[in-house]
């Protein structure tokens, strides 16, 4: 049976299959899309063997689960495709309404972080479809992420004071910010090394392809959507698709804040594997 490989269906993955689509690289996997909560309970439950998932879901999981090594989906600073948008300056939303996108867990619980400890207030949050009108019609700030999110910024209303979350936290923390890591069930990983190996360095040579053929890459990406190219490039230039010591220790910290809130029983080790 090939194995059962998640995708997140946004055009920040595309850097990663851009090989695999135009180079033809040899990968033999069942492909199954999804948005983040999506692949989060698909791998869940046993219906993938690997995927990129939120990183949080990754933490809630971490004894059925490993990671795989290299790869992740972060920023180091700005992130440029998640977003609060707000009527309101941030500092005045306590104890007002916020609209949570429904395909987020990680970005959800950051901006939980960033708000209890950082600016020390307590809105009221509520889960909503990601449309940025709706959300705004019953809350006063509305959290998006992904290509909802890139779409939003994009015909941006000006009356909104808008927020990148990537920056607000490399902003208090100084770290960079993972919002993805690829994890696979660990039963599965234990009898497929090989296998892994492959995917893992077919990813990894896709990559670096794209950031080194990043406008090719871009006006590929933008040719179904509104956005320009340039847009596009400077979006696939902030984000950062590495998991090196830096976004290992942004993420240890994200894991500390978030045990601190009890949205963690406990700091998970990065069972990051060997191969
Ligand atoms: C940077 C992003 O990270 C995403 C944010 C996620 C989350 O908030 O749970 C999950 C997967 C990532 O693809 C984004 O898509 O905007």
């Amino acid at each position: 049976m090939r194995p059962r490989v998640g995708h997140i269906q946004f055009i920040n993955c595309f850097p990663l299959f851009y090989g695999l689509i135009e180079k033809k690289f040899l990968l033999e996997i069942e492909l199954i899309k999804g948005n983040p909560t999506d692949l989060n309970r698909m791998l869940k439950e046993g219906e993938l063997d690997l995927a990129p998932i939120s990183s949080i879901a990754y933490a809630q999981n971490y004894e059925e689960y490993v990671l795989m090594p290299d790869i992740s989906i972060s920023c180091d600073g700005e992130v440029k495709s998640v977003y609060l948008f707000s009527k309101v300056p941030i500092e005045e939303l306590d104890g007002k309404k916020i609209a949570l996108s429904n395909i987020s867990a990680t970005s959800v619980n950051l901006l939980y972080i960033l708000m209890h400890f950082f600016y020390k207030i307590e809105p009221h949050y509520f889960i909503s479809a990601p449309e940025l009108g709706a959300m705004l019609l019953e809350g006063e700030a509305a959290l998006l992420i992904g290509d909802d999110a890139l779409r939003a910024k994009y015909k941006q209303e000006k009356r909104l004071f808008v927020y990148d979350l990537g920056q607000l936290w490399k902003d208090k923390t100084g770290l960079p910010m993972v919002f993805a890591v690829w994890a696979i069930r660990e039963e599965f990983a234990q009898k497929n090394l090989d296998t892994i190996r492959l995917i893992k360095n077919t990813f990894v040579d896709s990559i670096s392809l794209s950031l080194e053929n990043v406008e090719e890459v871009a006006a590929k990406a933008a040719y179904w959507e509104d956005f320009t190219t340039s847009y596009l490039v400077d979006y696939f230039k902030s984000l950062r698709f590495d998991f090196d010591l830096s976004k290992q220790e942004g993420l240890e910290e994200y894991y500390r804040y978030a045990h601190k809130l009890g949205i963690l029983e406990k700091v998970p080790p990065l069972k990051i594997l060997n191969i």
